[in-house]
């Protein structure tokens, strides 16, 4: 009895066995099934996918929500969305309109039909399956380079300055200060030879589109130019409409207020993209042997204990001015060079660095190079075709009979475009336009009167140098006459 009751009860047990396998395999086989059948089904009646792009993440602003909020913002227009908010963006010229909570609308690309939605700080966008590949190679991509740019095109224009007066707790976060840069000068406005202008414009767009060859010849995105010429060429002028043209920020770098090699790489590391870096006056900034001349704040110091300075400056050019050998921290030439093209130069792409001097012949031909400063402009007096865009800027005009009268003059004169603009733009003040032109035609006569007499006063002290040479040259003659007279008395006697 006691053995059947131990057979049936393995036997029981055998069946349970058998009975949780079944249980546990075939609910998930039959999910699997069902699952499988459902996603069938789901692609036939659902053939979509759908990508999320949220405002925030992990706390922090999603950059590619920004971008895509602005592209669907000027989509709105041509896909005639009805519902749209209107934000005013910081750093930028206008406000932005956006799709409002719930609004959707369809984009198409490449032949391509998406679905975009607004939703509780998302965006969501819906599209048929066999595009997957359009949207994660090239829609995604376009879409943000089509945000980037329209907020590059609004975006409010900085001018920035290196300032030493920033205390040390406010030059961790940054060591650039700036303001908006609303500077009114445009290639327009600015007077020069056309040819040279256009050559200037061509140069600058060849830039701005060379991303691909920059990369292929393996150089740093960046452009040196070298604007020389006399006071009131329109040097700065010039960098203004450039960064106008551009719509770069400007970052002005007084290399006075520099300590060393160490703050101008900082500085450096610093600056955006797409921007331009401007050291005005170069030759009044850096010593041509690399050494640094005083900060200007040390200025009034040197002027007071002149033995100072002099043994300081001694000791400045006894050591060799490109290292920091003796641990001296400084600014040097070599610095400069390797802030200008160095492996840090790269540091930022699309990058624009402006000189501007008076006296070109001051620097050092390392400084400016080609490859540093790849193009030397010069920026020069006022002739017959920078007047003319003056006159039209000035007088809002494209000729007038006494042209004929200021062009020879011009030609003959060298009157800055500063001086030629100073009477046009008494206009209002003198009456009219005959009366301006004819005070050029005056300040004209004048400055070459100047010209011809200063030219006469400096042959005349030409030749009275000469005149005065000459005794000195023939007392020389004779005194060494008389001695080798002396020498030949001594020898015959
Ligand atoms: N080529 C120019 N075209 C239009 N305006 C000019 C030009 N040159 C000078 N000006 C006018 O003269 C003023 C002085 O010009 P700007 O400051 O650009 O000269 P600069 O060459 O930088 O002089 P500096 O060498 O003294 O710095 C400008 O405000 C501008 O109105
Ligand atoms: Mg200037």
């Amino acid at each position: 009895m006691g053995a059947s009751l131990t057979e049936v009860g393995s036997k029981l047990a055998g069946l349970l066995f058998i009975w949780g396998t079944i249980q546990q395999l075939f609910p998930q086989i039959l999910c699997k099934r069902i699952e499988s059948f459902w996603t069938r089904l789901e692609n036939y009646f659902y053939p979509y996918v759908q990508i999320t792009i949220d405002e925030l993440t992990n706390g922090k602003n999603n950059e590619i929500y920004r971008h895509v909020d602005t592209y669907l913002g000027t989509k709105s227009v041509d896909t005639g969305a009805k519902y749209l908010k209107a934000e005013k963006c910081e750093n930028s010229r206008s406000f932005a309109v956006i799709l409002d909570e719930g609004e959707e609308i369809i984009d198409e690309f490449e032949g391509a039909t998406f679905c975009w939605r607004s939703h509780n700080e998302t965006y969501t966008i819906t599209f048929n399956k066999q595009h997957r590949e359009i949207v994660m190679g090239k829609y995604l991509k376009h879409v943000i380079e089509e945000g980037r740019a329209i907020e590059f095109k609004n975006k409010k224009q900085r001018i920035y300055c290196n300032d030493s007066t920033l205390t040390w707790w406010l030059r961790l976060n940054t060591m650039w200060k700036h303001v908006n840069f609303e500077h009114p000068a445009t290639f327009d406005t600015l007077a020069m030879d056309p040819k040279k202008k256009e050559e200037i414009i061509n140069d600058l767009i060849a830039f701005t589109k060379g991303k691909e060859f920059y990369s292929k010849v393996g150089k740093a995105w960046k452009r040196g130019y070298l604007l020389y010429g006399p006071p009131g060429t329109g040097k700065s002028t010039m960098i203004a409409a450039i960064a106008n043209y551009l719509n770069y920020d400007i970052y002005d770098l007084e290399l006075t207020s520099v300590e060393d090699n160490l703050e101008l790489k900082k500085l450096l590391m610093e600056t955006t993209s797409k921007s331009i870096i401007v050291i005005e006056d170069i030759d009044c900034s850096v010593d041509l042997t690399g050494k640094r001349k005083k900060a200007k704040k040390n200025k009034k110091k040197e002027e007071t204990s002149d033995s100072e300075s002099d043994s300081d400056s001694d000791s400045d050019s006894d050591s060799d001015s490109d290292s920091d050998s003796e641990g001296k921290k400084k600014l040097t030439l070599s610095g400069l060079l390797n802030f200008i093209d160095g492996i840090w130069s790269a540091c930022g792409q699309e990058r624009i660095i402006i000189f501007t001097t008076n006296h070109v012949d001051k620097l050092d031909p390392a400084l400016i190079r080609r490859g540093r400063m790849d193009m030397h402009i010069e920026m020069s007096y006022c002739r017959y075709e920078a007047f003319k865009v003056l006159a039209k800027n000035y007088l809002g005009i494209d000729t007038h009979p006494l042209f004929q009268e200021i062009e020879p003059l011009l030609e003959e004169v060298n009157m800055s475009p500063c001086d030629v603009a100073e009477s046009l733009i008494r206009k209002n003040t003198s009456g009219g336009i005959e009366i301006c032109l004819n005070n050029l035609i005056l300040a004209l006569k004048d400055a070459k009167e100047k010209a011809i007499q200063e030219a006469r006063e400096k042959e005349k002290q030409d030749s009275e140098q000469v005149k005065e040479e000459k005794p000195k040259k023939s007392k020389k003659l004779s005194t060494k006459l008389v001695r080798s007279y002396g020498r030949f008395k001594k020898i015959f006697r």
